[in-house]
């Protein structure tokens, strides 16, 4: 390349969007890395639907209006990829797995996997996920006295139950031998995908960085437990107590003839983006009802005219109110905060002509937060989403378009059955100076510092 056409390259391409200037860029650069959530909506706020970064070279704009985030992840989705700085990071820990892959190969790998997601093996993986969900409850709040609440981390539980309900449902394995390295490494390796997704200066791969050198060990240890897992598989040994393991996700992948690379990368991207979202999701969840405690009976009042078992799946009919509170605390807390694509050709968002190469980052957490589609955007209202039909357009927990979330009813159907169990028999409500915890925008968006809520066992009624 010239030195007209490299010179040319860093500088921001004009296409007359509006948005903040390179000073208020440089002015606001400790609260974009301490805080992007906040600063994402003060940009759309000030700018709008489409909003322009001073970034060197394609544009970079923040798509806030509905109709141009389903024109690239959908309508236009083939010219839309995954080659952006978010998803590399991410590759660096899951390898080119199903989340983080810019390939068309992504395709042959979702089909491959999304018979463990499919409607008939959800409906029997149910059993596993209340397993899971009451062994977690058992452990941690099973000491708890009947009279007095006790304060609980709940984001440790929910943690908890999430990666013991991906190892069971998933991977047929109890994780519960590798609980501790999983959820450890899983943190750490969130907590470097950000980095090096915000790291302002690109550092070669192989240089010795405290980054690079973390990483790399953090990549270590999760391959161990992953190599682990496969290796146990393949003796045919440690196959959990319920049911047939062979058409669970490792067992599709293991006679798939991916090698075992490819099947690492798989079981690694399904730990980091099955267990870490729901357990997010869910601690959010229930902040969100300790605070509204007629919402929290409501939820406690259906489950206990429910009869029977809870269904993953068909539970919008029988548990309607539950499954909305969960749909609004998605809307309130997206763990999903941002997705970004990359542009392979020129196209036209929002009415503007875009080159190749431009970056559009989508901010569910901004979307959702939009007055005109969701009145009183800040106020938990779980009666939105309990009319029948689509949910509103601009709702986008799970992403849109071919590569949304292959876990979404998996996930769903998750957190409605651990709200179901774990309600039952406790009543959560929030201490006497209370203060939300702080969103902490990572690969999820988590509480920061976790989530004590005060939890008191409901006594058994006499009968
Ligand atoms: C509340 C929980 C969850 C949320 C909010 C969530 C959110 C998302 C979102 C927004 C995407 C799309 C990313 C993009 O378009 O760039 C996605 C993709 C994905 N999710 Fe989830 N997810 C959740 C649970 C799960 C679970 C339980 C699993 C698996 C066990 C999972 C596995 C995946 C995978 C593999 C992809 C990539 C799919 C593809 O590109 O084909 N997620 N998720």
């Amino acid at each position: 390349m010239s030195v007209a056409a490299r010179l040319q390259a860093m500088q921001p391409t004009d296409i007359g969007v509006p948005g903040p200037s390179s000073w208020d860029m440089a002015r606001a650069f400790r609260s974009v890395r301490a805080d992007p959530l906040t600063f994402l909506a003060d940009v759309s706020q000030r700018h709008g639907d489409l909003v322009s970064f001073p970034v060197p070279g394609p544009p970079a704009l923040l798509l806030n209006d509905p109709a141009a985030v389903r024109h690239v992840l959908q309508t236009a989705s083939r010219d839309w990829g995954k080659q952006t700085v978010q998803y590399a990071a991410l590759a660096r820990l899951t390898g080119p797995g199903l989340l983080a892959s810019a390939e068309p190969s992504w395709i042959e790998h979702r089909r491959l996997a999304a018979p463990a997601f499919h409607h008939e093996r959800l409906e029997a993986v149910g059993v596993q996920v209340r397993a899971a969900a009451d062994a977690a409850i058992t452990t941690r709040l099973g000491a708890l006295p009947s009279a007095y609440g006790e304060v609980v981390d709940v984001a440790d539980l929910t943690h908890r139950i999430g990666l013991d309900a991906v190892g069971r449902a998933l991977f047929s394995t109890d994780l519960s031998d590798h609980a501790r390295q999983l959820l450890d490494a899983t943190s750490d390796a969130a907590d470097l995908v950000v980095r090096l997704g915000r790291s302002v200066v690109p550092t070669a791969r192989l240089a010795p960085t405290r980054t690079n050198l973390r990483l790399r060990s953090t990549r270590r240890r999760l391959d161990v437990i992953a190599s682990r897992i496969i290796a146990e598989r393949r003796s045919g040994g440690r196959a959990s107590d319920a049911g047939a393991s062979g058409d669970d996700l490792l067992g599709l992948l293991l006679d798939s003839g991916l090698t075992d690379t490819e099947i690492r990368d798989e079981l690694v991207t399904m730990v980091i983006a099955g267990h870490e979202t729901v357990a997010a999701a869910l601690a959010w969840t229930l902040m969100l009802l300790a605070e509204h405690q007629p919402a929290q009976d409501r939820v406690r009042a259906e489950v206990a005219g429910h009869a029977g078992p809870v269904s993953l799946l068909r539970h919008r009919e029988t548990l309607p109110w539950t499954r909305a509170v969960v749909d609004e605390a998605l809307r309130l807390f997206p763990p999903a905060w941002v997705v970004s694509r990359r542009s392979r050709s020129a196209d036209v968002i929002g009415g503007r002509a875009v080159p190749a190469g431009t970056l559009a980052i989508i901010s569910p957490w901004i979307l959702h937060r939009r007055a005109d589609i969701f009145p009183e955007p800040e106020s938990f209202r779980p009666e939105r989403f309990l009319s029948p039909g689509p949910p509103p357009v601009g709702y986008l927990p799970f992403g849109q378009g071919p590569r949304l979330c292959i876990g979404r009813e998996f996930a769903l159907g998750q957190m409605v059955v651990v709200l179901s169990r774990l309600l039952a028999q406790h009543r959560l409500t929030v201490g006497p100076r209370w203060s939300r915890p702080e969103a902490l925008a990572q690969v999820a968006v988590h509480p920061a510092g976790g989530m004590p809520l005060v939890v008191t066992r409901i006594p058994p009624r006499a009968s």
